[in-house]
């Protein structure tokens, strides 16, 4: 039997925890011994004295899920989300890693930014927090950004983005995705033909007609899309494609990748389960960018994903305060939480089928966003980043319950299948019972 202690003095070893009969992705029921930061040993009925004992019965284990896009709205908006609750947010959701937005204010656009939200994040200390640079300075699409110094910074961001805006001068673009080439930066772009969404207040279709507000349409995103992946084949650059959301959009990226261009996408819980007939109730919590589209939009987004074609699930979490998003539908904020339901809708939307939530919630996004430590499979040796998950568990959404500082989700009142037990960050829990540990 190995023993594993808590160690005597303060700062010395971290209490092991052994989790006893869980199921692993693809295996079956198991134990997990989490020891030194690492999943120390996999192995039916391991002993470990000291160790703490959590039940996995019934329960699944999930490399921790890793979140490509998420706002924080620290610095400037912290009456929204700080760094702090918007990680307490993920590792409640099962996340183990997020990426920030850069569209913070101060704009994230020099290393000072950055590396002020890369210590917040580890400061917190419940999830990686990865900061994403900007592309352009102060989102303004006219200067490129200090992209270099970003990279080289102690954040070492990799991904850079407008996002919020896109970045819609094509010389700028082709610029942007040239010089990220150098340290295997990817952009990632908000698609947006900005001249063909002024004034938009939703997807231009049917339901915008009948309820006489301005259209966006599907073409002003798939035109964005189509040019990168051709300026991405042209420089042989990495494209990503935030929140993609029409069915067209899922044709060219077909293409592209056929092709063989650099591109990788990425599609959110909320683009996969509500249409636009939610804006009939102008209710502003169903505001969002890019709007919510067609049933048809939704059923080819889901075959796309499992599919592969889109690449992962990132949330878009954009909290926003009440009377940012509590007043008439024209003047709302876009943009809804996601990080503690994702899990949840991705179950509803796909069912139990763990292999490919690991693969386009924890596994891909880590490959894009180059972070090495996250989303492996439980083995000896890898670094103890999982998420405990009941699948049997159903609860209803309670937007007062959201560890978010804001309450725009909209799911309000629904029951979805789902709960997330127990997140651990280098073996140490960051949620136990449910509960965030601090
Ligand atoms: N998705 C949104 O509707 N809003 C995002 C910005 C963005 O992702 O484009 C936000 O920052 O609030
Ligand atoms: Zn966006
Ligand atoms: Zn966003």
């Amino acid at each position: 039997m190995t023993e594993y202690t808590a160690g005597g003095d303060p700062g010395a070893a971290k209490p092991a925890y052994l989790i006893r009969g869980v199921r692993v992705v693809g295996a079956a029921p198991t134990d997990l011994l989490l020891a030194g930061g690492v999943v120390a040993e996999v192995g039916r009925d391991l002993a470990a004295r000291g160790a703490r004992v959590v039940d996995g019965d019934g329960l699944v284990a999930l490399p921790g899920l890793v979140d490509l896009h998420t706002h924080l709205r620290e610095p400037g908006r912290e009456d929204a989300e700080t760094v702090e609750s918007g990680s307490r947010a993920a590792a409640l959701g099962g996340y183990t890693a997020v990426c920030a937005m850069a569209n913070t204010s101060p704009v994230a656009d020099t290393a000072g930014v950055v590396e002020q939200v890369w210590r917040l994040g580890r400061e917190a200390g419940l999830v990686d927090v990865q900061p994403i640079g900007a592309v352009t300075v102060g989102l303004a699409g006219e200067r490129l950004a200090e992209l270099g110094a970003m990279a080289d910074s102690a954040a070492r961001v990799r991904i850079f983005s407008d996002d919020g805006h896109c970045v819609a001068d094509p010389k700028l673009m082709r610029r942007a995705l040239e010089y990220v080439k150098a340290f295997d930066g990817v952009i990632a772009q908000h698609a947006e033909e900005p001249r063909l969404t002024e004034g938009a207040q939703m997807h231009e279709g049917e339901v915008s007609t009948r309820l006489g507000l301005t259209g966006w349409p599907a073409v002003a995103e798939e035109a964005i899309i189509a040019r990168d992946v051709l300026l991405a084949e042209h420089v042989g650059s990495r494209l990503h494609v935030c929140h993609l959301s029409t069915a067209g959009s899922v044709e060219v990226l077909r293409h592209a990748k056929k092709r063989g261009v650099r591109v990788t996408a990425e599609v959110t819980p909320h683009h996969l389960l509500l249409t636009d007939e939610r804006a009939a109730s102008y209710d502003p919590v169903f505001k969002v960018n890019p709007p919510l589209r067609t049933s048809a939009d939704v059923s080819a987004l889901r075959e796309a994903l499992v599919e592969g074609i889109i690449d992962i699930v990132a949330t878009d979490h954009a909290p926003h305060a009440l009377e940012d998003k509590e007043c008439e539908w024209a003047y709302a904020r876009p943009g809804m939480l996601g990080l503690e339901t994702a899990l949840s809708v991705l179950l509803d939307v796909l069912g139990e089928r763990w292999d490919l939530i690991a693969e386009r919630m924890s596994r891909t996004p880590a490959r894009i966003a180059g972070l090495v430590e996250h989303g492996r499979n439980p083995a000896p040796g890898v670094p103890a980043n999982l998420t405990l998950v009941d699948p049997a568990a159903r609860r209803t959404v309670d937007p007062s319950e959201q560890a978010s500082r804001s309450r725009n989700t909209p799911y309000a009142g629904l029951t979805l299948p789902g709960r997330i037990v127990a997140t651990f960050l280098r073996g140490e829990p960051t949620v136990l019972d449910g509960k965030a540990v601090k």
